[in-house]
């Protein structure tokens, strides 16, 4: 088979360019459980927790539990509690400073895109100083669906200016891969969180890698056998 060659990288951001699914979960579980008094396991937050965060109260809660003020001020405040634990253990995954310098080497346009609030990604991003390789930013606040949604994948390749055919997203969670199947857009799969099997209904995937170190991505730039 041969790897296409893409004109754009659409990066997910949690768990695809740093690992932190499990203090989202950590988070999620302590505003659930310790502020809304829910006795919901860890286990079923983290089956819950994909898409925006208004969409993960409203999953877990019902649609009506909460006005979108106070989903927002929850939202923020679990945002909080992220960013405190994580803080100390934020990097990039192996491998992934070299790959983001080598595509813009390589003049492969790239973008964040993810269920994330701007306020997570300027964390990431400013704390990270990779701003520069980006040249669009897709946040939950921008769209009004999120993953498994295309809508998230497909404002970053109209941001680009890329069409979505040409753009190559990576992805850790099945949702994500969803959305980027529904977007008519290839996936490259980082199994940070989630196994290989938990992936086995999307037909959208080009490879597994568990980071950036994985001499297999090297044929994303080559447009060699895969
Ligand atoms: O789309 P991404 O980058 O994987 O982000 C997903 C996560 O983003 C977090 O901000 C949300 O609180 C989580 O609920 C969600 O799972």
């Amino acid at each position: 088979m041969n790897t296409p060659t893409y004109k754009a990288f659409l990066f997910d951001m949690n768990g695809t360019m740093i690992d932190d699914m499990d203090f989202h979960t950590t988070a999620w579980h302590k505003v659930v459980t310790q502020k809304l008094n829910a006795s919901l396991s860890r286990e079923q937050v983290k089956v819950e927790m994909y898409g925006k965060n208004s969409e993960v109260l409203a999953r877990l809660f019902g649609e009506d539990r909460f006005t979108d003020q106070e989903a927002q001020e929850l939202s923020v405040e679990k945002e909080k509690i992220y960013q405190a634990e994580y803080i100390s253990h934020l990097k990039l995954l192996n491998g992934l400073d070299q790959f983001l310098a080598k595509a813009k080497e390589k003049n492969i346009k790239m973008a964040i895109a993810t269920a994330a609030i701007m306020f997570n990604i300027d964390f990431v991003v400013d704390n990270l100083d990779i701003r520069p390789y980006f040249q669009a930013l897709v946040s939950a606040d921008e769209v009004d669906k999120s993953k498994p949604h295309p809508e998230t994948f497909l404002k970053a390749a109209e941001k680009l200016g890329i069409d979505p055919k040409d753009c190559l997203v990576f992805e850790d969670a099945p949702k994500g891969v969803e959305a980027a199947q529904n977007a008519q857009m290839d996936c490259m799969v980082l199994t940070t969180m989630h196994g290989k099997e938990e992936f086995s209904a999307y037909t959208n995937i080009v490879g597994y890698v568990q980071d950036y170190t994985d001499p297999e991505l090297e044929k994303l730039f080559t447009g060699a056998e895969a």
